[in-house]
């Protein structure tokens, strides 16, 4: 530790202080670069990982490995969201939304309106995807071994009406989450079908998970936006994004303050991909109160009183800490 000056001035950054070799690492066609530490502040010590996969999410906040899960799963999750859509299987807690300008509009919509479904921790043939060990197995190498499912989603991002209503916009997914250490949470995303630029691929800012939670706020957008979509507004355009191109079966980790959207589906189909957010047990909630998060509770808030018919509305962490399932080890805080 000595040799690498550790006793460094206040305030410089940890891995900054950090000897780094550098390397190139072709990311969907792009270049990200890989720098190497040689201490780790976003993995823990593991098995499974190579030294490259290592430094490479440390750096970049997120690692893609192809071919996580098997045809046969994924198509099964594809026909329990089927059931779902045509009321065939039903869950607590399951919600169901659909896109903005169908919500909006008068026509009645068949299934394929629906643009996802989250909170299906209660209906097993879908919670199963994050129950899987080989996800799982990679998800401990962030996390370490006691790990909670916090948040569901299967993503069916339809066609887009025109509107550009079936973008996400850039965000960090921990605008969301009441609880901390964010080095401690985790998302694990496959994709259950080719995804790539045509349908609307995931669409990350590497190296942005080692920055701060940003204001999140609804994007200006004239077609309109999809509840709860919030944006960071104040981020680089020109920032180098890179798009995740991945074939079904692949599968994504990402870091929570990791910037990423995605963009609009022009095919004809609807563009599925299926997603947990896990965290460690040993996390801890916070109190929102006062920070940037202040207006996503507000609104969760709100639609559980309306929904629940409460008289007063939820914390974020009520609403987070009842759809938190343990998925290996031992609940513990969370
Ligand atoms: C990493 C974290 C990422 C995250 O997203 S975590 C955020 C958590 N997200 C959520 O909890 C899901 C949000 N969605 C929902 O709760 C529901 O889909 C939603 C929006 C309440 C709609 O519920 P429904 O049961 O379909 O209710 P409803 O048809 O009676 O509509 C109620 C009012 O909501 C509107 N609405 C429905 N879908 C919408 C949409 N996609 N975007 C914007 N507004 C939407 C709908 O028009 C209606 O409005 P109004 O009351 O008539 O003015
Ligand atoms: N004008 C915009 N303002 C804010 N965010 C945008 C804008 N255009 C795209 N984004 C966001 O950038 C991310 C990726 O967009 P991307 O450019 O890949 O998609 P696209 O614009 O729909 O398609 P294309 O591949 O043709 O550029 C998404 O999160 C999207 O919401
Ligand atoms: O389009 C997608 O699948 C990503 C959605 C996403 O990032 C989110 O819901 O937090
Ligand atoms: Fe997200
Ligand atoms: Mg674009």
């Amino acid at each position: 530790m000595q040799a690498l000056g550790i006793n460094t001035p206040p305030g410089s950054g940890r891995l900054s202080i950090l000897q780094r070799h550098l390397t190139a690492v072709p990311v969907s066609g792009q270049v990200a670069t890989v720098s190497h530490p040689t201490s780790f502040q976003y993995t823990l010590d593991n098995d499974l990982l190579t030294t490259e996969q290592r430094h490479f999410y440390e750096e970049n906040g997120f690692l893609v490995v192809k071919n996580l899960v098997s045809d046969q799963d994924i198509d099964n999750f594809r026909s329990a969201f089927e059931k779902v859509c045509r009321k065939e299987l039903e869950a607590p807690g399951l919600v169901v939304m659909r896109d903005v300008v169908i919500a909006k509009s008068e026509f009645v919509p068949d299934q394929k309106a629906i643009t996802k479904i989250q909170d299906f921790q209660e209906l097993p043939e879908l919670f199963r995807y994050c129950s899987l060990p080989q996800i799982l197995r990679y998800v401990e190498c962030f996390l370490g071994p006691n790990i909670m499912a916090m948040h569901t989603m299967l993503i069916n991002k339809p066609p887009d009406a025109g509107k550009k209503t079936s973008r996400h916009p850039m965000h960090q997914d921990l605008h969301y989450f009441p609880f901390r250490p964010a080095e401690r949470i985790v998302c694990a995303w496959t994709a259950m079908e080719r995804i790539d630029r045509s349908n609307g691929c995931l669409v990350v800012i590497p190296g942005t998970h080692k920055g701060e939670l940003k204001q999140h706020d609804y994007p200006e957008w004239e077609g309109g936006v999809n509840k709860m979509y919030h944006g960071v507004r104040d981020f680089d355009p020109n920032s180098p994004r890179v798009h995740l191109v991945m074939e079904k079966g692949d599968t994504v980790f990402f870091h929570p303050v990791l910037l990423h959207g995605s963009g609009m589906n022009k095919t004809a189909g609807f563009r599925k991909a299926i997603s947990c957010h896990y965290a460690s047990s040993d996390c801890y909630y916070i109190d929102v109160k006062g920070t940037s998060q202040e207006n996503i509770e507000k609104e969760i808030s709100e639609l559980a009183r309306k929904r629940y018919g409460l008289e007063e509305g939820i914390t974020l962490k009520d609403a987070w800490f009842t759809r938190a399932r343990c998925v290996k080890g031992e609940r513990l805080n969370m």
